[in-house]
């Protein structure tokens, strides 16, 4: 279907059900009469685009009466969810995160998510007043402007909720993993020491629904993993949870630092030639990556904490080198990365729980081997769609997990990853090795549910210590250790999938 014919048109068509947002039952004395919403998907200019086509429809309309049933019986509403009405006691925020994945996210607001909320009723205000009352049937529209307007509207949010205002926020996140990770730290490291009140119960903790608009969304993937009918696309789909789905607590984790550890992000700067004298330096308007490193003692995460070749992707892939050859540059870094397969020094510890007759007792396992290629800790399933690197985990489970492997060469690298897109096989491939006193021995990848894990790094050039927590790269002083912990308290909520049935981590 073009996605660029207009709205409204062809309502004696139902749409076929893989484009169906919802079907709206409209107030009517005399007949049962309908409006489908529905997203319209194509191409327009070597880009994909995006149409809102909404349909109007009857039961007494001819010929097509089981295919409606059918249609209502999945996706019918009678209005806008509680979780979407702005009042006196909620409010709505819509979050257009204009960098994420390959900048869609400002189309799909303009062409659909927009006219949809205006369908019922909705439409974008200016910020209210600090403390001033919410205009009734609106919401707040924040269009990012650079990389840190997503954390300084989370800390605003924890800002004006620390006030007491006993309100709820419900924020609809136009974007990938990065805008709910920046929403998670803006909100949790605000409210760190808040052990009562606001950060404790579940009531007010932000309720965040994710419309799919980074690269990986690994999060939306792993939560809709279990969907299974009927099939839509990401973003048909992540427009049935927004308007159908239903709220769970999110899981999360924390990472801690050791001291002197410093995030590393790199952004555009204009080269200033100094001249001696102040005003005459020179700007040279072409604009160059420069580093920018930042202490930092924690994060929070909701997808992935690791060391070793998939932080050193992440890292290497984002620096200014291989930045300018765009999409390629992950190819061309894990070419590399393979071709190196670099054996990170490293002691890697396990932290579990073990059930004892006095309750529980929190026990640490060292790994068996002092060199690594491969740490990766995640609550999550799945980092992108089809990479599968955690099959054990189902989503809102609470689990973290750890997948690891030891010094392998690049061939057996891809080997794992492959069966990694696979459908998680990796996790159990065997391997023979020859060990270390010349004896065959057998390798393979590890698998283990955690509690906490551990990771003290031993390499002196620091090009060996990055880790990666959810995209942000940390790096570590060389006899550091970066500890990952599961964490108990729930600090932000997501709306998920209402129609499948999810068991909530207790
Ligand atoms: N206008 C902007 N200028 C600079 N940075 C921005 C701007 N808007 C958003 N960002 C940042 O860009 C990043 C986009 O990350 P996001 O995760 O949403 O997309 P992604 O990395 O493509 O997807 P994923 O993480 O799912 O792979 C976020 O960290 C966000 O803060």
């Amino acid at each position: 279907m073009p996605a660029d014919s207009p709205a409204g048109q062809d309502a004696a068509k139902l749409p076929s059900p893989e484009e169906v947002i919802c079907v709206l039952k409209k107030q009517s004395p005399t007949e049962d009469s309908y409006e489908i919403f529905s997203l319209g998907q194509g191409e327009k200019d070597g880009k994909p685009s995006f149409a809102l086509r909404r349909s109007p429809y009857s039961r007494s309309d001819d010929g097509e009466n089981e295919a409606l049933e059918h249609l209502v019986d999945n996706f019918r509403i009678d209005g806008l969810p509680a979780h979407l009405q702005p009042g006196q006691g909620r409010r709505v925020h819509v979050i257009v995160s204009t960098n994420s994945g390959t900048g869609l996210s400002t189309q799909f607001y303009d062409n659909v998510l927009a006219p949809l909320l205006k369908a019922f009723g909705l439409t974008a205000s200016e910020e209210p007043e600090q403390g001033g009352a919410e205009q009734p049937g609106s919401y707040r529209l924040v269009v990012t402007q650079d990389a840190g307007s997503v954390k300084d509207f989370s800390r605003n949010l924890a800002a004006f909720d620390r006030n007491g205002k006993n309100i709820e926020h419900t924020v609809v996140l136009l974007s990938g993993d990065g805008g709910v990770v920046d929403i998670l730290n803006g909100y949790a490291s605000d409210n760190d020491d808040t052990t009562s009140g606001h950060g404790a119960g579940t009531q007010s903790q932000p309720l965040i629904a994710i419309l799919p608009l980074g690269t990986g969304n690994a999060l939306f993937h792993s939560l809709h993993k279990i969907v299974k009918t009927p099939a839509a696309s990401d973003l048909t789909q992540g427009l049935r949870t927004l308007l159908r789905g239903r709220v769970a607590p999110l899981p999360s984790f924390k990472a801690t630092f050791p001291e002197g550890s410093r995030t590393i992000t790199y952004s555009e700067t204009s080269n200033t030639t100094p001249t001696g004298n102040d005003s005459d330096n020179t700007v040279d308007p072409t604009p160059s990556l420069g580093e920018q490193t930042e202490y930092v003692s924690h994060l929070y995460g909701v997808v992935v904490a690791s060391y070793g070749f998939h932080s050193q992707l992440v890292w290497e892939s984002d620096t200014p080198e291989y930045r300018k050859h765009g999409a390629k540059r992950f190819q061309m870094v894990a070419g590399e990365l393979l071709k190196e397969s670099h054996a990170y020094q490293a002691t890697v510890e396990i932290g579990r729980l073990h059930t004892t007759p006095n309750g529980k007792s929190f026990g640490l396992d060292k790994l068996d081997r002092d060199r690594h290629a491969y740490i990766l800790a995640t609550p999550v399933s799945n980092l992108e769609k089809t990479f599968c690197i955690s099959p054990a985990s189902q989503p809102l489970d609470g689990q973290l997990r750890l997948v690891h492997f030891g010094p392998v060469d690049g061939t057996k690298t891809m080997e794992i990853m492959m069966a990694a897109y696979d459908g998680g096989k990796h996790v159990d491939m065997r391997w023979a090795r020859q060990a270390q006193d010349g004896k065959e021995g057998e390798d393979g990848v590890g698998y283990d549910e955690v509690h906490e894990v551990r990771v003290t790094t031993h390499e002196e050039d620091a090009r060996w210590r990055k880790v990666c927590i959810d995209g942000t790269i940390v790096e570590i002083p060389s006899g550091g250790c970066m500890v990952i912990s599961k964490e108990a308290k729930r600090h932000l909520r997501v709306l998920v999938d209402g129609s499948t049935a999810y068991e909530f981590a207790s």
